[in-house]
Formats: C-alpha cells, sequence, structure tokens
C-alpha cells in the first residue's frame, strides 16, 4: 500500500490518493469523519480551527461502499480558502493585487527560510503553505482507513496525551482502563486528549497562561496499539525493520522531535535484568510475555505484545511574543508579527500520530500478505496465527 498527499494549506481543496488497499472492505465514512474531528479538537489551538469542520468525500476506488480494489481518492475542502480564493488561486497569474500577503520574513522554527533557498522561492509563501500542518488532515484521513483495514485483524491503535509544556499525566491512572476502547471514550471527552483529569486541569490552566503572555507549548504523545501478530518487519536489513520505519513516520510529523518504545530513554537509567521481556509458554497461549518493557517489538519486528510509542512535539514556532529573523530581499533584522497561530497543538499531534502508527502498520500488514481481497487477507492472517500458536 502506498500514500499520496496534495493541497496547500490555504487551497482549494487537499486530496489523499492511496494504491493497494483490499478489495470487499466496507468502508465506514463516520469513522473518518469522527477521526478528522477529533485531529481539530483541543485545548489551545488556534482561531483557523473555528473555521474550518472538516468533512472527507470519497471520489474513487469505493462503490455501494465497499473497497474496488482500485486507487481509493479521499478529498476535504479547506473553508479558509474562500478568505484565500484571489491569493491562493492555483492559475490566476500573479499581480500586485494578489500578491500583496508575500512572506518575505522567515518564521524561525519553520521551513520558510531553507524551503525558500532550496527551491529559489523569492516569496516565502510557497513553502509555508505546504509545510503547514494542516496537511496533515489528509493523513488522518489515510490513517483512518487503514485502521479500518486493522480492525478487520483485531488491531486496535489509539494515540492520546501524556504531557503539555511539563504537565505529566499519571502514570499510575491508566491502570482502572480495561481496554484501549474505554481509553478512548476518556481521552475523547478531555479538551487535551489526557487520561488524568488532575493533569488535565492543570494543562488547561497553563495553556491560558502561556497564551497571555504570548508563548507556545509542546509536550508528549503516547500511541498504544493492540492485537498486532508477531513477526511483522524483518530483523535481516536495516530498511525492514518495522520499529525504524515506525520512528520515521512519527518524526515525519510536523514539528516531532523524538520517539521512543516501551522504557525509550529510561533504559539509559536501568540495568538490564529490569529491561527485558522474559519468555513463557504454556498449551494454550504459545510463547507469551508478562511484560513490556521493550515496546512490542525485538530484532525490529512485532513481537506479539503491544505496540507502545511515546514522542516529543517542539512548541509551536510561531509565537505572538515576536523573535528575531532576516528580511529575505532588504535583509534587514526585524521582529516577526503573527496574524493567528495555535498555542498548542499536541492534542491533535496525537490523533496525527495515531494516524501514522495506522498506515506504517497497515503497510507492513499488506506487505506481508495477499492485499487483493480484505477476506483472503484474513484467511492467511488467521492461518499465520494460528502457526505461530503452534510453533
Ligand atoms: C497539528 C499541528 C498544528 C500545528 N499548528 C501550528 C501553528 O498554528 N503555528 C505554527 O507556527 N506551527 C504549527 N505547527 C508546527 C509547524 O507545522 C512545524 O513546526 C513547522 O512546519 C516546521 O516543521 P518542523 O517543526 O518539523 O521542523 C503545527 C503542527 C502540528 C502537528
Ligand atoms: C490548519 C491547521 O493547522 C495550521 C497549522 C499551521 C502550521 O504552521 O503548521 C499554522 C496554522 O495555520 P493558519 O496560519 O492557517 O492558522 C494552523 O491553523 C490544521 O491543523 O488543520
Amino acid at each position: 500500500m502506498r500514500y499520496v498527499t496534495a493541497g496547500e494549506s490555504h487551497g482549494p481543496e487537499l486530496t489523499a490518493i492511496i494504491e493497494g488497499v483490499p478489495a470487499g472492505l466496507t468502508i465506514s465514512i463516520d469513522k473518518i469523519n469522527d477521526d478528522l474531528k477529533r485531529r481539530q479538537q483541543g485545548y489551545g489551538r488556534g482561531n483557523r480551527m473555528k473555521i474550518e469542520s472538516d468533512q472527507v468525500k470519497i471520489l474513487s476506488g469505493v462503490r455501494h461502499q465497499i473497497t474496488l480494489g482500485s486507487p481509493i481518492t479521499l478529498n476535504v475542502t479547506n473553508k479558509d480558502h474562500a478568505h484565500w480564493s484571489d491569493i491562493m488561486d492555483p492559475m490566476a497569474p500573479a499581480t500586485p493585487a494578489n500578491s500583496v500577503r508575500q512572506v518575505e520574513r522567515p518564521r524561525p522554527g519553520h521551513a520558510d527560510l531553507v524551503g525558500g533557498m532550496k527551491y529559489r522561492h523569492t516569496d516565502l509563501r510557497n513553502v509555508l503553505e505546504r509545510s503547514s500542518a494542516r496537511e496533515t488532515t489528509m493523513r488522518v484521513a489515510v490513517g483512518s482507513l487503514c485502521k479500518q483495514i486493522l480492525e478487520e485483524i483485531g488491531v486496535q491503535i489509539l494515540g492520546f496525551v501524556r504531557e503539555i509544556g511539563g504537565v505529566v499525566a499519571d502514570s499510575s491512572q491508566l491502570e482502572q482502563f480495561h481496554d484501549l476502547t474505554e481509553l478512548k471514550q476518556a481521552t475523547d471527552a478531555s479538551e487535551t486528549r489526557t487520561f488524568d483529569p488532575q493533569a488535565d486541569e492543570k494543562m488547561r490552566a497553563l495553556i491560558d497562561e502561556t497564551k497571555r503572555a504570548g508563548d507556545t507549548l509542546g509536550g508528549v504523545v503516547e500511541v498504544i496499539a493492540t492485537g498486532m501478530p508477531a513477526g511483522l518487519g524483518s530483523y535481516v536489513g536495516a530498511d525492514t525493520k518495522l520499529d525504524a520505519k515506525l520512528a520515521g513516520s512519527i518524526v515525519g510529523i510536523n514539528a516531532f522531535k523524538g520517539v521512543e518504545f516501551g522504557d525509550g530513554f529510561a533504559f539509559a537509567k536501568h540495568p538490564g535484568s529490569e529491561g527485558m521481556d522474559e519468555i513463557f509458554w504454556e498449551q494454550q497461549r504459545g510463547f507469551y510475555r508478562k511484560t513490556n518493557h521493550l515496546g512490542g517489538f525485538e530484532g525490529g519486528m512485532t513481537n506479539g505484545m503491544p505496540v507502545i510509542i511515546k514522542a516529543v512535539m517542539k512548541p509551536i514556532p510561531t509565537l505572538y511574543k515576536p523573535l528575531m529573523s532576516v528580511d529575505i530581499k532588504t535583509k534587514e533584522g526585524y521582529k516577526a508579527n503573527v496574524e493567528r497561530s495555535d498555542t498548542t497543538a499536541v492534542t491533535a499531534a496525537a490523533v496525527v500520530a495515531e494516524a501514522m502508527v495506522a498506515i506504517t502498520l497497515a503497510t507492513a500488514l499488506l506487505d506481508k500478505f495477499d492485499t487483493d481481497s480484505i477476506d483472503r487477507l484474513k484467511e492467511q492472517v488467521q492461518a499465520y496465527k494460528t502457526e505461530l500458536k503452534n510453533y
């Protein structure tokens, strides 16, 4: 399976084309729209989210709500384009009137300066329109479809928030949730997409305070995937390791700076005796583990335990408290002025991270098994799981 997204942040439309989805899968458009809504929600987002209400249109590859095996086109309209139609019209020739919002002042922490130098753009709008995280809308739409493929073989995936600006959710509270469905209910109901109500309150207070000070915040998200069979990915080469692919897909999200599996960076502090997952065997279950320090991976392969990933997002780079930069034309220093921006988007990014994990795991699954028909895929996965149990 492969996909490509297209579209500028203030352009007319966002599009994704996905190739390699098996035929015969019944698609729920409501589930995709629900995930698009989840991505738009969250405390600390700016005014753009009041304009958009992302809804997907499916334009190809599906008939009577069932996939055909042909490329699937997903489409979302940018409502904000109405305010930018002259400036962002793909085919209107440039005139002084529609070039008024030309950008010549690169924002620190954005792609603006290097993107301009690399592509020889003199209007940095040509960079920022595509480097904007508006594009993650389509990744969430694609990821939502991938979750529907994965659900067919019993895989569930959830992204949520662990930390914002140094306020950390209390891990021990995770024990009250029996499964990801319960955890999803709680985190969907929280304005900061976290599972700890006390941390939620503190996070919201900190976001308010930070916004008043003209500053921004980053944080940590977590994604859990349950039900993945062992043996996806391979130890045989650097480019076949599935944990490496997942890490790349997470750091490929705008503003993500680090990723860890299982105990992650805490491994540095503990001896090996506290870090591995001992192996047990029972007739009924086959091989199993009682712990999951390794976050579901050994040798770049899923080991049958839940995949557990944490990742860090840097603070939003556009600040109302302006940072120094240099005008690319005049070479004069200036302090940036801001029209609008998020104070934090960690809540939205948790949903994007969930989507990236779904895309990467679905791709690995479809690489391993027959992808023509969803029913044949399910039969093959079932036979594979039985083989593993009897190993
Ligand atoms: C969901 C989401 C929303 C974002 N919103 C903003 C924003 O409102 N303002 C901003 O300056 N950056 C925002 N960012 C971050 C920038 O897109 C990102 O920092 C920038 O494109 C540079 O990429 P890099 O941080 O990966 O180097 C957002 C990121 C995500 C994932
Ligand atoms: C549009 C989205 O996020 C945008 C991501 C973003 C950036 O620089 O990444 C900057 C802001 O865009 P604008 O300048 O239009 O307000 C955010 O609103 C979205 O998440 O759908």
